[in-house]
């Protein structure tokens, strides 16, 4: 039998598909990527990832059941770490202080992905919270292995190939998606629909993400 999970990866197919034939994805394993672009990345990823982590204390609020509290609440703080993290691996190498970054404004696509997270994460469900962050996780171990294939010539771009290829991340996107499973066992159908919806649409934006790197994406006016 076909699980939801299964279900709703397969209703993002075409979007996966685009991303990992995006410029910006093979331009990490083939080393064409421009090292700005990959800069410009790294700089938004760490401003989403303390929204991320909102969104995550805010499922951790939400969860029904007390292991699931204690999940998203672990994961909230590992955002966290991750975000720190990046200062020491990256920004640190680029002379970017930490004050540097929180005082770069969002680009356009960041601040439209970010505010849908947390505007889910503030007036959803749980179940639904899930939903809008299961791409956010998933596509990333997706990729993460898809990349570690091919691997890239950029120490660079490989360190940040190997944090998503990682068995440690597997095992945190698995127990995400038994979550997913789980909560929608007793869900009508009417409570499922909208779960699909916002995947799909935090689907398009991981796919939008990489791409406004790609574009180094600025406000038009
Ligand atoms: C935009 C984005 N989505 C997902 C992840 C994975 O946590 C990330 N670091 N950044």
């Amino acid at each position: 039998m076909t699980s939801f999970t299964q279900e709703l990866w397969r209703s993002i197919d075409p979007i996966y598909q685009a991303i990992v034939v995006h410029p910006f994805l093979v331009g990490l394993t083939d080393g064409t990527l421009p090292e700005e672009a990959f800069r410009f990345y790294v700089v938004q990823d760490a401003l989403y990832l303390q929204d991320y982590a909102r969104c995550l204390a805010l499922a951790a609020a939400k969860a029904p059941r007390e292991t699931w509290c204690e999940l998203f609440a672990d994961h909230a703080k590992v955002a966290l770490v991750v975000e720190r993290a990046l200062h020491e691996s990256f920004f640190a190498a680029w002379g970017l202080s930490p004050d540097k970054i929180a005082g770069t404004p969002y680009a356009p696509t960041n601040l439209a992905y970010t505010s849908y997270l947390l505007r889910v994460a503030y007036e959803r469900p749980f179940e639904e919270v899930i939903g809008a962050l299961l791409p956010c996780y998933w596509i990333y171990w997706e990729v993460g292995k898809h990349l570690e294939r091919s691997g890239s010539p950029n120490p660079l771009y490989q360190k940040w190939i190997d944090t998503y290829a990682s068995e440690e991340y597997a095992a945190v996107v698995q127990a995400v998606l038994d979550v997913a499973d789980q909560v929608v066992t007793d869900l009508p159908e009417s409570r499922r629909q909208p779960i699909r919806t916002h995947f799909v649409t935090t689907a398009r934006y991981e796919w939008m993400f990489w791409d406004a790197a790609w574009r180094l994406e600025r406000w038009p006016v």
